[in-house]
């Protein structure tokens, strides 16, 4: 029996899944009983890169889903609608369905994920988070037995791209983030991976796999990448650090907690960890739990290939369990999603963290020490302050806290910046 899956999108990941399905020599044989019944678009007028029969391709998205022949939907069309709408038009008619799509599970997981279960149907979705990277299998099954303390990832290419051609090359951030598109690796709108949204909805997903409860999307505090700076990153290089935009969910002070701290900002990591090794379009994801340890997934985190790869391993997934039982009655527990209560997330302003903050200050006397002391009378302890140089007539001050208290620091920043001698403040970043 051959199970027909139906394609919504034959874009950068549409086209990379279609190669695969439609070569499956010398890969799993069961690839080979798995056959693209229908694919939908937006135009039918674009060329395409791989070969489909007469008629598979479509613009009648709605035709796809209740094709009665189909019995997998994998949705790879991005966004919100309509792909919110047909992923649950396929389950409503107990399709299984394959997502690579962060944001609307991000957003619309809860009410995906009800229906699914209701339904008695698979909603996987490997490719969402970390592109090829096994991630979200991984947190499900292999560490299921682990408490989970933290996650700390690396989990958007196209700004990690971005980053990494500015620190090597001192490239310029829109050239760069042009690459970064033609490449395949950017959201249809950029704007998702270079202000952190694209990361806070990974970041969103992994931790309600860690952790063990629903996240809300909008509960995640998120920066982007745009206020980092060439300047930013020289002087980071020099203090011995590399800026990452970082994306994290842990429990309160690193601890197993129902607490959780869940963010995503760039951030100064030291150059001896490890995750300030990794480049280019290249995610990581660095798990810690007990009794495991740490454990770091590392690989291409976006482009066609890559993410492909975790998408027709979850249509693999399926085909197996409809080819093995066809019963999905009772959904595997470890397939499925079963968490029912909301995580409680600690407020930005309570967290605990390390701060870099670059002043421009009137070349006055006691400026250092008028920091110092206001620093001190909000309790915020630095490890070092540095005068990096001049820009024109203005002083060049970096400061680099302890762990501190968010609230404690913008309360000093905001009396700091009433201070004579303060022009203005171009950074403030978080230190790993
Ligand atoms: N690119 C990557 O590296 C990665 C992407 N993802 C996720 O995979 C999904 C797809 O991304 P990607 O392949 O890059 O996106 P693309 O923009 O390259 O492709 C989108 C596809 O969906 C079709 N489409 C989009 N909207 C509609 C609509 N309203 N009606 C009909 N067809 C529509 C487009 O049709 P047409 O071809 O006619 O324009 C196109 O084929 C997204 O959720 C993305 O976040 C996840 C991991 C990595
Ligand atoms: N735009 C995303 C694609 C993969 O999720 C990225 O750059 O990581
Ligand atoms: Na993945």
């Amino acid at each position: 029996m051959t199970v027909k899956i139906g394609l919504l999108g034959l874009g950068t990941v549409g086209t990379g899944t279609a190669h695969i399905l439609l070569d499956p020599t010398g890969r799993n044989p069961l690839l080979q009983e798995i056959s693209i019944g229908k694919v939908g678009v937006r135009s039918l007028d674009k060329s395409r890169q791989v070969q489909l029969a007469p008629g598979v391709i479509t613009t009648d998205l709605e035709a796809v889903v209740n094709d009665p022949e189909i019995a997998i939907i994998v949705e790879l069309l991005g966004g919100i609608e309509p792909a919110r709408s047909l992923i649950l038009q396929a389950i409503a008619q107990k399709k299984h369905v394959v997502t690579a799509n962060k944001a609307v599970i991000a957003r619309h997981g809860d009410e995906i994920y009800a229906a699914a279960n209701d339904a008695g149907v698979y909603v996987l979705l490997e490719a969402a988070v970390g592109g090829g990277i096994p991630i979200i299998k991984p947190l499900k099954q292999s560490l299921g037995a682990n408490r989970i303390s933290s996650i700390i990832g690396i989990v958007n290419g196209t700004t990690n791209y971005i980053l990494t051609k500015m620190t090597t090359a001192g490239a310029n951030f829109t050239e760069v983030l042009i690459e970064a598109q033609k490449l395949g690796y950017a959201e249809a709108d950029p704007t998702a991976d270079v202000d952190g949204l694209d990361a806070a909805d990974k970041i969103a997903i992994l931790a309600s796999l860690g952790f063990g409860g629903r996240v809300k999307r909008e509960d995640v505090y998120c920066e982007g990448i745009r206020q980092v700076s060439a300047a930013d990153i020289t002087y980071a290089d020099q203090l011995g650090f590399v800026i990452k935009l970082l994306a994290i969910a842990k429990g309160a002070d690193g601890e197993i907690s129902e607490q959780l701290q869940l963010r995503v900002h760039p951030t100064l990591v030291p150059k001896d960890h490890p995750l300030a090794n990794i480049n280019g379009v290249s995610n990581a994801v660095l798990v810690e739990g007990s009794p495991l340890g740490q454990v770091m997934f590392f690989g291409p985190g976006a482009g066609a290939g890559p993410t492909a790869s975790a998408v027709v391993s979850d249509i693999m997934n399926i085909v197996a369990i409809l080819k093995s039982s066809g019963l999905t009655e009772t959904l595997d527990p470890l397939l499925s999603c079963v968490h029912q209560h909301f995580c409680q997330i600690t407020p930005i302003e309570a967290i605990n963290t390390r701060f870099y903050a670059r002043f421009l200050t009137k070349d006055l006397p006691g400026v250092i020490g008028h920091l110092g002391t206001t620093f001190g009378n909000h309790e915020v302890s630095l490890e070092s302050v540095v005068q990096i140089g001049f820009q024109e007539k203005l002083a060049e001050i970096v400061v680099v806290t302890h762990q501190v208290c968010e609230g404690n620091f913008r309360t000093a920043l905001d009396e700091i910046r009433t201070l004579e001698a303060i022009d203005s403040i171009p950074s403030i970043l978080r230190v790993l």
